[in-house]
């Protein structure tokens, strides 16, 4: 692989699409480009998208080529990296999944609880098709995932593309969280660096080290984030469930006083809670059509009615761009090709570096990345409580890509019945069924 490179976008269509191809912009220094292709199954967004992107190339990157298909072939040919950010069934789907468990009384989310099953059900089968073809075409091709749930996606990468190192599980949650403590300290995010263990949305920071002087901020940062209010003020001025998401971290900080929990653990610990706060006539799923996504999309419109971007309101501007989502993809991809050795939290199988957790579970862990991939960082034995949390987790998302790879209904009950957010047969089963009856043309028969 050699400069300059050849990247696709995976779901090309997604609304993180505009602020991917703008960070790529901005690192082109670091990490040049000669031609992106954007992927998708579907036209009408992702052209869109894309006309976006060729006015932003043409007036900031005219050096680098921009394709827009729905070929799998023109994608996936003489590519070195795949950024894979796919929705299997939209937003409509999503908003289905919260819905039909809150009908049941139980957590409605998009990755986490019933929702983040009927979800991985999904991604397992659209990933993998995916990058089965991906290989066909560029068999030593990086793929960076950001498709979810990625707790699930990773296992089931993992089993079937066994010791494929070069397909790496990513999440941006930690790193908006570390975003929020860098603003608590003062401090630059890229001068800090986590120590953290868990799965996929389902982990704690055990550290948060100044990478000069290796001074741990994770007191500092407890103490801050107890005061409610410190948890949020401007501190994440985004939409009302996200500032809810994160004044509440205060109450879970509160009540656990070892680590910093990821704001994904409010789900499984604090299940009644949610539900009792939850509208299930308006989830998620809704403020996200209505809000981000749509604003995004009105952007495009204007943009592309414009024909231009300079001199426009619309104009990149560097200060702009802190956008965490793009930059972490794009940071890790540089730090593959230039071989930097940065640490970065990634999903890894577990070969002892947890010592006391099941063998082969998908830990998202600091990693050195490189041209050879992730080199994990070892943890160690973790304490009874997260254990216990982890091993319940893990068996719900193993039982989630078993049933998956082997069509089996039993296990897909299994899975729900383990899972924090419903531990009930009668209302796993309930929950199952409904799923299965929107399903159809997601999943693979259940018998
Ligand atoms: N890992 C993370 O931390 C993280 C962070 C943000 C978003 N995400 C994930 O990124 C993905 C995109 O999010 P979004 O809100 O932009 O979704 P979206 O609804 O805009 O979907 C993205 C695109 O995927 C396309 N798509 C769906 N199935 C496909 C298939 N089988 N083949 C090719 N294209 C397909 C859709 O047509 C759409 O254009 C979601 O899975 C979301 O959960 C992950
Ligand atoms: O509810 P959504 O669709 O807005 O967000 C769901 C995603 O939330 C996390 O990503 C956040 C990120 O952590 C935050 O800092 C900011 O960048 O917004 C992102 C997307 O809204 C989570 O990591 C993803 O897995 C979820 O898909
Ligand atoms: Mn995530």
């Amino acid at each position: 692989m050699k400069a300059p490179y050849a990247i696709s976008i995976v779901g090309g269509g997604s609304r993180y699409t505009p602020g991917i191809l703008r960070m790529l912009v901005a690192e082109k220094g670091r990490f040049p480009l000669r031609k992106i292709t954007l992927y998708d199954n579907e036209a009408e967004r992702q052209d869109k998208v894309g006309a976006y992107g060729k006015i932003l190339f043409q007036e900031y990157y005219p050096e680098c080529e921009i394709i827009v298909t729905n070929d799998a072939k023109t994608a996936f040919e003489d590519i070195d990296f795949a950024f894979m950010q796919i929705r299997a069934g939209r937003m409509k789907m999503r908003e289905m999944d919260e819905k039909i468990a809150l009908r049941h009384g139980c957590l409605g989310q998009e990755t986490c609880g019933a929702g983040g099953f009927a979800y991985g059900m999904r991604s397992i089968p659209a990933v993998c098709d995916i990058i089965k073809d991906i290989r066909k075409y560029s068999p030593e091709a990086w793929v960076l995932n950001y498709s979810n749930p990625a707790a699930i996606v990773a296992e089931a990468t993992k089993r079937i593309f066994k010791d494929d190192f070069r397909i790496i599980n990513i999440c941006d949650m930690p790193i908006g969280i570390m975003g929020f403590y860098a603003k608590a300290l003062g401090k630059r995010p890229d001068e800090i660096e986590p120590r953290y263990f868990g799965l996929n949305h389902f982990g704690w920071f055990t550290q948060i080290l100044d990478k000069k002087t290796g001074e741990d901020y994770l007191p500092r940062l407890h103490e801050f984030f107890k005061t409610p209010m410190a948890a949020v003020g401007d501190l994440h001025p985004t939409d009302k469930s996200w500032m809810d998401t994160f004044k509440f971290m205060s109450k879970m900080i509160q009540d656990y006083e070892d680590y910093l929990p990821n704001t994904y653990l409010q789900y499984y610990l604090y299940p009644k809670h949610i539900v009792e706060h939850e509208d299930s006539n308006y989830t998620r799923a809704n403020e996200v059509m209505d809000g981000p996504e749509k604003k995004t999309f009105a952007m495009l419109d204007e943009v592309i009615a414009e024909g231009k971007l300079k001199g426009t309101k619309y104009e990149p501007k560097p200060d702009e761009l802190a956008d965490g989502h793009a930059g972490y993809i794009v940071d890790l991809a540089t730090a593959i090709a230039n071989n930097t050795g940065d640490v970065f939290l990634c999903m890894t199988e577990n070969t002892g570096i947890i010592s006391n957790l099941t063998e082969g579970m998908m830990v998202e862990v600091p990693c050195h990345v490189g041209i050879n991939g992730v080199e994990p960082l070892n943890i160690g034995e973790i304490p009874t409580f997260q254990k216990g949390l982890l091993e319940n987790q893990f068996a719900y998302e193993k039982l989630t890509v078993d049933a998956c790879l082997e069509g089996s209904y039993k296990k897909a009950w299994n899975a729900l019945t383990l899972n924090r957010c419903v531990n009930d047969t009668d209302v796993a089963k309930a929950i199952l069924d409904d799923y299965i009856e929107v399903n159809k043309e997601y999943w693979p028969e259940l018998k």
